[in-house]
Order: structure tokens, then C-alpha cells, then sequence
């Protein structure tokens, strides 16, 4: 199965937390999971939070909002009839808005997984409710607001 990521042009291919071309950073994939969308990632112990074990809220956030934009543009592609792995120059989102909720310690050493499910598109902007588990234990949820950036001029 091709991830979302892996569809970027070469241009945006760059980003730390899931461009496959940025050899220093997360290179998160993200596929579909049903109508859903998932991720699995498993920080490296550097990754600590302030309390050992634990894993810092930065890169919670990190993970939620790369799987987001990549989510982001897989369902909009969806809701125009097209499959984001067969486009050549697939829609690119960009976050406007994420506002996460630390509901429990997300601990080290542990793969997590990243869903996220639609709740609307309208227009250029895609909104969508996030989570992150630990297992079956849900660590933090979001909700996230991504916007189409408008085609380049040639
Ligand atoms: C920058 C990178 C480029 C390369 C992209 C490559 C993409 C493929 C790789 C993906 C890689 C993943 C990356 C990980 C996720 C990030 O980390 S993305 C980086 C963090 N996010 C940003 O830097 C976004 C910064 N903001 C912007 O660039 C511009 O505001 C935007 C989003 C392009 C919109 O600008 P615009 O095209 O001029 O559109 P504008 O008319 O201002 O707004 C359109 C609509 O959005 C709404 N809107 C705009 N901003 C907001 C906001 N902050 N809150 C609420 N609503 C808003 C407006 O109200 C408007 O609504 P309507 O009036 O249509 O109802």
C-alpha cells in the first residue's frame, strides 16, 4: 500500500515530520484504515517529556499534525471522486489550526497510532477529529482545521 506522504511531489517531500526526503526527520506514513486514516510511529527515547517514560507533548503534536495534513488531502481527494495514491499532483493541505488534548502520560518505548476521522469538507478547508493511542489506550485527541493551498501559478 503507497503512503499519502509518499505521493508529495519531490518539492514537498521535504517536511521533518513525514517527507520521505528529509533523511533527519520522522518520515511518518500514514494509509487508510477503513474511511479513517492511520499512522504508526514509535519515538526514539530522546523524545522524553519532563517525567521519565513519558513522551514529550511536542512530538504528540508533531505526529497528530503531520498525519492530520496528509489525512487532510487524502479525504478531499476522496470526496472528489479521485484516489490520492493515483494522482500525480495531489492537493497539498496545510494546517491552520490544531488544538490537542494531553488526556493521559503517552509512554516511551511503545509504537503509537495515529488516526484521524473526517468531519467535514467544505470548500478548501477540511476538518477532522484526531486521536492518539498507546495500545488501546487513548492518550490524545484533536481537533484539526486544514486548508488546500491554491494550485501554483505555472
Ligand atoms: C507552508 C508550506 C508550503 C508547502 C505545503 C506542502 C503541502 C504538502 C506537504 C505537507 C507537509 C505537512 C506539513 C505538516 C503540517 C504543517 O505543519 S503545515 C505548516 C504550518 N501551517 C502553516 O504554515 C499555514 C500558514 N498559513 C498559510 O499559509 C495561509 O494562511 C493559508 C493556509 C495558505 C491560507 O491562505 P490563503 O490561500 O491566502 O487563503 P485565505 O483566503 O487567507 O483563507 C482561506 C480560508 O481559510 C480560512 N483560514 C485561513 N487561516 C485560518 C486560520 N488560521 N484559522 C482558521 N481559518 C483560517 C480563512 O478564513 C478562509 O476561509 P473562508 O473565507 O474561505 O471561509
Amino acid at each position: 500500500m503507497k503512503a499519502f506522504q509518499d505521493c508529495y511531489p519531490m518539492k514537498y517531500a521535504h517536511c521533518y515530520g513525514c517527507g520521505r526526503e528529509n533523511a533527519m526527520g520522522l518520515q511518518l506514513k500514514s494509509y487508510w484504515n477503513g474511511v479513517d486514516t492511520q499512522a504508526h510511529f514509535t519515538p526514539g527515547m530522546q523524545y522524553s517529556g519532563g517525567v521519565p517514560g513519558h513522551v514529550y507533548g511536542g512530538m504528540i503534536a508533531s505526529l497528530l499534525d503531520c498525519h492530520g495534513t496528509a489525512s487532510a488531502a487524502a479525504f478531499a481527494c476522496r470526496e472528489r471522486g479521485k484516489d490520492m495514491t493515483q494522482e500525480a499532483n495531489p492537493a497539498r493541505f496545510v494546517t491552520v489550526s490544531l488544538s490537542v488534548n494531553f488526556k493521559r502520560p503517552t509512554p516511551q518505548g511503545v509504537e503509537l497510532c495515529m488516526r484521524a476521522q473526517l468531519l467535514g469538507v467544505e470548500g478548501r478547508k477540511v476538518r477532522m477529529s484526531l486521536c492518539l493511542l498507546a495500545g488501546d489506550q487513548v492518550c490524545a485527541t484533536a481537533d484539526m482545521l486544514a486548508i488546500e493551498l491554491l494550485p501554483e501559478a505555472p
